[in-house]
């Protein structure tokens, strides 16, 4: 019998897994921790906080710089690389993200929405939201800000949107550089949907960025994210933690990088489990807060809702 590839998909996003309870794994907690060797503050640099960049502690002021040159040094192979180090079932992570999220303006509904995507990079999920926004309720009018704090990877959207023929100076799309921790150019209570993927485990203060999606959102808006999670079942956590060894090792053969792909391993394992993060979402104020664990949990879907 030809099992269709949306059943294997659907598999491979999502599988209904009832743990026994001699599985279930301590929940690790998510803290920052103090420096191992704590730098003494010097008189130019006042007592500053210290954050973690992978698994490297650096002062806080200067993580933000350290995540720019990664990005920019993967830009320009960027989406090769998710397709080799996720096999391509990022693509179908992103799909199920979009799908179940299912928005776009009704066709009995006269008010476009307002999409904001946060650390949107080349795209995948911006350009998604409004495909599917058109192609299931015909959806030509709502608007889509596309916001980075890294110029390479937005070139890379703006790149792949003129070589699609689709989205390119469009007067709905907009491409910010901009600080998801902060969003300035974007007013309070302005966006219906904000969604960011893969994104907000390269904050320099996550909360920060949680509560700045509160506040642009309108009431009744939607904050929806995919991040990487923690894998819940111990023997996939196995064959996952020997595949993440092999990740920093195809980011030298491939993309000449070793040293970005070492933090994006490094980065997945210092983001906080789903409840984690659930009730990092809930302190921001949103209500409604949950989260579905996709692929074993090697990523997770959550949301919240502005009321
Ligand atoms: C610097 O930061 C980044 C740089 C970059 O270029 C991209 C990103 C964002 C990254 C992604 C969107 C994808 C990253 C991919 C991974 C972290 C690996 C995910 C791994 C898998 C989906 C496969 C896991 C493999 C195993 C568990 C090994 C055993 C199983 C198989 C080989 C068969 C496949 C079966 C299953 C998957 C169940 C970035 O942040
Ligand atoms: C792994 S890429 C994700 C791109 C895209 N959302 C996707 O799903 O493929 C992470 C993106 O987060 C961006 N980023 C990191 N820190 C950010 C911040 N503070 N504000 C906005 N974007 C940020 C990076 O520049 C990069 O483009």
């Amino acid at each position: 019998m030809l099992i269709s590839s949306r059943i294997v998909q659907s598999s491979l996003v999502n599988v209904p897994l009832r743990l026994p309870r001699f599985f279930t794994q301590a929940r690790r907690v998510y803290k920052e921790e103090e420096p191992s060797t704590p730098l003494s503050p010097t008189p130019e640099q006042p007592e500053q906080k210290y954050t973690h960049f992978g698994s490297k502690t650096v002062l806080k002021s200067s993580k933000q710089k350290l995540v720019g040159n990664v990005f920019s040094s993967v830009a320009n192979r960027y989406d090769l690389m998710n397709d080799v180090m996720s096999l391509g079932i990022h693509r179908l992570w992103k799909d199920h993200f979009i799908n179940k999220l299912d928005a776009g303006k009704r066709p009995n509904s006269t008010a476009p929405l307002n999409f904001i995507d946060v650390a949107g990079g080349s795209g995948d999920i911006a350009f998604g939201l409004l495909d599917h926004a058109e192609s299931k309720f015909g959806d030509t009018e709502s608007t889509m800000d596309i916001v980075d704090i890294n110029a390479d990877m937005l070139k890379e959207g703006e790149k792949r949107a003129m070589e699609q023929g689709k989205y390119f100076k469009d007067p709905r799309v907009r491409f910010l550089v901009s600080n998801g921790e902060v969003l300035e150019e974007i007013e309070s209570n302005s966006k219906d949907i904000y969604t960011v993927s893969f994104g907000i485990r390269n904050f320099t203060d996550i909360q920060k960025g949680l509560n700045t999606a509160y506040r642009v959102l309108k009431p009744g808006g939607i904050f929806y994210c995919l991040e990487f999670s923690k894998v819940e079942n111990p023997l996939m956590d196995f064959a996952y933690q020997q595949w993440a060894k092999v990740l920093p090792v195809m980011g030298s053969m491939i993309a000449n990088d070793y040293d970005s792909y070492q933090y994006l391993v490094e980065s997945i394992e210092r983001f906080p489990d789903q409840e984690t993060f659930k009730s990092m979402i809930e302190k921001a104020g949103f209500k409604s807060a949950g989260y579905e664990s996709l692929t074993f949990g090697i990523c997770a879907i959550h949301w919240g809702i502005k009321v």
